[in-house]
């Protein structure tokens, strides 16, 4: 019965302002449930992140008030966005924008691998995501399939990265999760250089470059039932395998995508910039849907001529390298 134990030990502002209803998602941290806006009867998702899973709660604590002021401040259509933010003394609750399509892990876990179409327009919502959090100096430094929301069960649909406020507002607390979850989608220098929170921007493309590797083909490059090397040695060396029967279909350009991200060394590795301007991503028909998922209200006015689409994440980077010029 949610009205009686659930309901109490929430806070009261919370409890005013929402019903919370059934369990929709769990992850490392906690539980996601359904909430409802009592005055719209609007969907929201709750995030309740029990406070005992990390470690510094005093700096942590502080920081997430100041930490949620500015991550309000972001937005981008392919972001969740934070409507509300509550705590307890022993659990956070984020009040996140409700996505009926749920996780992008569930999603490629039910259909194998995605068609290599829908794949790359998701990757691209994903690259302007990401391309903007750095815009705005923030790092992810957990992208992965959990945390791409899809806006329906469509193929076609809007996705958004989420989590990006929880690392953000639990800095140092996220890094010690990072470190204790699962790592397959952590770039080489988290674990050769984790002490220094300095490592940069590039761990988010190598994310991507997973994420992407595992929405084309249904499995992770780096695994532990893949040869004699634990996972993070995998990672460390950058070796991974395309298995040909799952990589066949796949075209020579997504596999040059995927190739450019998983570069062991950061100052290497292809930046989120160069990977808006890689020629898989220069497809005029996926450009076009992407801009009108992401600015519905645009296309409505003005309907940009396909051919003359401007891509959605704007600030094109001139022409397209292979490599940074050092
Ligand atoms: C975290 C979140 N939204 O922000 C969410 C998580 C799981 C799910 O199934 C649906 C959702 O909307």
């Amino acid at each position: 019965d949610l009205q009686s134990d659930n309901q109490s030990s929430l806070p009261k502002g919370l409890q005013e302002k929402y019903l919370l209803t059934r369990q929709i998602g769990v992850g490392v941290c906690g539980e996601v449930r359904l909430a409802f806006e009592r005055s719209t009867c609007n969907k929201f998702a709750v995030k309740v992140i029990n406070k005992k899973n990390f470690q510094s709660e005093g700096t942590a604590t502080r920081n997430a008030e100041t930490e949620i002021k500015i991550l309000q401040r972001i937005d981008h259509p392919c972001l969740i966005k934070t409507q509300d933010f509550y705590q307890t003394e022993d659990s956070y609750f984020i009040v996140l924008e409700m996505m009926e399509g749920g996780e992008l892990f569930n999603k490629v876990k039910s259909q194998q691998q995605l068609k290599e179409s829908v794949a790359k327009l998701y990757f691209y919502q994903m690259l302007c995501a990401v391309h903007y959090l750095h815009s705005n100096g923030i790092i992810h430094r957990d992208l992965k399939p959990e945390n791409i929301l899809l806006s329906s069960s469509e193929d076609v649909c809007l996705i958004k990265v989420t989590d990006f406020n929880q690392s953000r507002i639990l800095e140092e607390a996220a890094l010690m999760r990072t470190l204790c979850g699962t790592p397959s989608y952590l770039a080489p220098e988290v674990f050769t250089h984790a002490n220094t929170t300095g490592y940069g921007l590039a761990v988010d493309a190598w994310s991507l470059g997973v994420l992407l590797f595992v929405c084309l083909s249904g499995y992770a490059p780096f695994h532990e039932n893949f040869g004699n090397y634990s996972v993070s040695e995998q990672i460390i060396r950058g070796e991974f395998t395309m298995i040909p029967k799952k990589w066949e279909h796949i075209s020579n350009q997504a596999k040059d995508m995927v190739r450019k991200l998983l570069v062991v060394d950061p100052k290497e590795r292809m930046s989120i910039a160069e990977a808006l301007q890689h020629p898989w991503l220069q497809d005029q028909e996926m450009l076009a849907t992407a801009q009108r998922l992401m600015y519905p209200n645009d296309a409505a006015c003005h309907p940009a001529p396909v051919a003359m689409v401007t891509p959605a994440h704007q600030e094109a980077e001139s022409g397209y390298t292979t490599h940074r010029k050092r």
